[in-house]
């Protein structure tokens, strides 16, 4: 494991905000940090990245116990937490040289870095006037500077529009499969998470609801299909009578379980067959929310 916590816990004043925390991240892993607003995932990273105390609990990164080797362990971490820390006035490309003279690293990694985030064209720029997508690249770009092991970020896709939400998203994907390092990315959106992450953690109030891999949490939460008809109460019984899982009947659409692409296929042609005329038809994934109850039910079983 390149992270791995037992029991950590957080109070601000009387209130506990990280509770009796147990991560696992695997070496080599995209791990998706998930939780609503407010649920303790900044706290857990600054408390991983020693930016704030570990009240109770023990926190072991690399394999070595944090409290003996936070030097050691630190120095293999790149972060980014809220905005990066960029001079507006410098290009992208100053503002790595700044940081690689600091570091002592070799000047020709910021040429690398620039081309890993795809910012080469764009070194050359003031840094203030790049895109908020770029700004985050940047960041990652500054993060990795000195080649850390394991890289944290702490919502990097907040306020990106669908592109530079994809470009973050390669850019991780790359940065696992070519480069081998681990990443730790917090987010409070599933959707984003799900396309990328080889692993989850997710966490509401300080707890951890679920932890393991992308694949078994896909497993709780079955994807639906949402079917827009006419008819849509007798549609439905149509459908259970064929054993389709009905999930909701509204007038206008009815929500079904998703089962294959195949199973899908069927569906449509039985209700147009049956006079049911189909409008529209797509796979929908749960939200957060809607997952949050699909796993307290299947901790209830
Ligand atoms: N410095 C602080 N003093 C007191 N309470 C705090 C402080 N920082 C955070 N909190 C509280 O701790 C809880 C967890 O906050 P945290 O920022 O870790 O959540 P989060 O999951 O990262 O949410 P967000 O996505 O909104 O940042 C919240 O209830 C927050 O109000």
């Amino acid at each position: 494991m390149v992270i791995e916590t037992q029991g950590l816990t957080f109070n601000f004043g009387t209130q506990t905000v990280v509770k009796s925390l147990s991560l696992q991240v695997p070496e080599g892993s995209i791990y998706g940090f998930l939780g609503p607003n407010g649920a303790g995932k900044t706290t857990t990273i600054k408390l991983l990245l020693n930016l704030l105390k570990t009240q109770e609990g023990d926190i072991k990164i690399f394999g070595l116990d944090f409290k003996n080797h936070r030097t050691e362990i630190l120095s293999q971490i790149g972060s980014l937490i809220e905005q990066p820390a960029i001079y507006a006035h410098l290009t992208g490309r100053e503002n790595l040289m700044n940081r690689a003279m600091l570091l002592q690293v070799p000047e020709s990694r910021v040429d690398d870095m620039l081309k890993l985030v795809k910012l080469s064209q764009a070194g050359g720029k003031k840094a203030g006037n790049y895109s908020l997508g770029m700004k985050q690249r940047l960041g990652i770009a500054l993060a990795m500077l000195s080649d850390p092991k394991l890289l944290m970020l702490d919502e990097p896709t907040n306020g990106l529009d669908p592109n530079g939400i994809i470009e973050i998203r390669e850019l991780l994907i790359r940065l696992v499969n070519q480069h081998k390092k681990t990443v730790f990315i917090s987010s409070h959106l599933l959707a984003e998470i799900e396309r990328m992450a080889t692993h989850v953690g997710i966490i509401n109030f300080g707890e951890m609801l679920f932890q393991g891999e992308i694949k078994d949490l896909q497993s709780i939460s079955q994807p639906m299909v949402h079917i827009e008809t006419d008819n849509t109460v007798d549609a439905a019984n149509l459908l259970t009578k064929n054993g389709y899982p009905v999930i909701e009947v509204k007038d206008d659409y009815l929500t079904v379980g998703y089962k294959s692409k195949e199973k899908s296929a069927e569906l449509n042609a039985l209700l147009n067959q049956n006079g049911y005329p189909v409008y529209s038809i797509h796979k929908v994934q749960k939200d957060l929310e809607k997952l949050f109850l699909d796993i307290t039910k299947t901790a209830a079983q």
